[in-house]
């Protein structure tokens, strides 16, 4: 089960965090986009490959001590096919470097059209019966609240394939209580979603005690990320919401059980920012990546025990 490979990816680092790459032209080094821009064109062309380049180099950087990275595909759609084109080849680049890729789509729609976003980002396509894999990540964000017929063909593929998916429970953003923290009966939405998660993962458990089923958790709600670890005891979180967003070590603690498994917690514009944070040379942008890569994993470590599997 796909989780099972992540975990095993997370103690083999003993690093649960996931780097997260949300690329935007601003953050990369010039010297690097206009390298792009001569050999491609000042276009969508040249600014997808500085992207390319750019996410090569912080994989490069990152993969020996990073278990996974988490694209978001906003970033790449706003390039056009061009910018599709880097989000598949950023997938097969961190792949082939050995980490575990996180499609962050959060797709949802009704159970057919949802046949199709699976086999885009979870299967392959099938071509006069030969296959082809769209995109090739390892799991998916998907937006669970049209129910139970948006993501059965996801949990199916899953099991067929050896992927897994992330649900939307209790989201990261300001807003997010308008409509998650509203009760339904004696439960909040979030809870009610959190054990659709459980129900859905039942058929597909892992090797670890986690199912297929993860749920996406901001670090920003502290309390109840560790309401939702106590109610979900089968379920693998994903923690955004560290480091730009507000979120500290303290606030994620409380997603990991007493094996410090349980949960990776994503930084992106931390990570991505990290060189013009640090105001160094711009050529540094990976190693400057690197470190804030090493100092959020310690951060967040030294209050866990040393990560081991069941
Ligand atoms: O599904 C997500 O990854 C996600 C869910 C959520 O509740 N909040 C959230 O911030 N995210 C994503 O996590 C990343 C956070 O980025 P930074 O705030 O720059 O670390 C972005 O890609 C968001 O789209």
């Amino acid at each position: 089960m796909s989780f099972d490979r992540l975990l095993e990816r997370i103690v083999e680092t003993q690093n649960p965090t996931v780097a997260g790459l949300d690329p935007k032209l601003e953050y990369i080094p010039a010297y690097l986009r206009e390298e792009q821009f001569r050999l491609h064109g000042r276009n969508l062309k040249g600014a997808s490959q500085a992207i390319l380049a750019y996410n090569k180099a912080l994989i490069d950087a990152l993969c020996d001590v990073v278990p996974a990275v988490k694209p978001q595909c906003a970033y790449y759609e706003m390039f056009g096919y061009e910018g599709m084109k880097t989000l598949h080849d950023t997938i097969q680049y961190a792949k082939s470097k050995g980490m575990y890729v996180i499609t962050d789509g959060k797709r949802n729609d009704i159970g057919t059209t949802m046949e199709a976003y699976a086999v885009a980002h979870l299967g392959a396509t099938l071509v006069d019966s030969e296959e082809f894999e769209a995109f090739g990540g390892d799991s998916l964000t998907v937006n669970g609240y049209l129910g139970t017929d948006g993501v059965a063909p996801l949990v199916k593929l899953c099991n067929e394939r050896d992927k897994g998916i992330f649900v939307l429970c209790k989201t990261s953003n300001k807003s997010s209580g308008e409509l998650q923290d509203r009760q339904i009966g004696d439960m909040p939405v979030y809870r009610v979603m959190g054990e659709m998660c459980e129900h859905w993962g039942a058929d597909a458990m892992g090797r670890y005690g986690y199912s297929a089923v993860g749920a996406v958790v901001g670090a920003t709600y502290p309390e109840q990320l560790e309401e939702l670890r106590r109610a979900m005891p089968h379920t693998f979180f994903l923690v955004p919401g560290y480091g730009a967003q507000g979120g500290g070590a303290w606030d994620v603690l409380g997603a990991f059980d007493e094996r410090g498994l349980g949960a990776i917690v994503n930084s992106s514009r931390g990570i991505l920012c990290a060189w013009q944070k640090e105001g160094c040379a711009e050529q540094e942008f990976a190693a400057a990546a690197r470190r804030e890569a090493l100092r959020m994993k310690e951060d967040i470590t030294q209050h866990l025990p040393a990560i081991t599997l069941p």
